[in-house]
């Protein structure tokens, strides 16, 4: 299954310096090995926020809540998700 999520992140300010480098660099490196594995195949940035569209390709809800709530940011972030079917008119769809 397919699902667009919008993360936005807010660290606070107040947060310990090294604390927040530690945590993004924990970050990337667990975003990086997921997408590696495939089940993170679209990650943008969006321009001028410190937020990002991605789509994740995941067997459930269930799943997508795990692997979301395992992010080294998850506490720090307002995610809204999306779950995808296919577009009846998609050039891909057609036979
Ligand atoms: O920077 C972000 O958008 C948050 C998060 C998503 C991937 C990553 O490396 O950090």
């Amino acid at each position: 299954m397919l699902f667009h999520v919008h993360m936005e992140v807010a660290i606070p300010h107040d947060l310990d310096p090294d604390r927040r480098a530690e945590l993004v660099a924990e970050e990337k490196a667990r975003a990086l090995e997921l997408q590696r594995s495939g089940v993170w195949p679209h990650l943008w940035r969006i321009v001028g926020e410190y937020s990002n569209i991605s789509v994740f390709d995941v067997d459930s809800g269930d799943a997508l809540h795990a692997l979301l709530s395992s992010l080294p940011l998850f506490p720090y972030m307002r995610i809204k998700v999306t779950p995808l079917a296919i577009h009846p008119s998609d050039l891909k769809a057609q036979s």
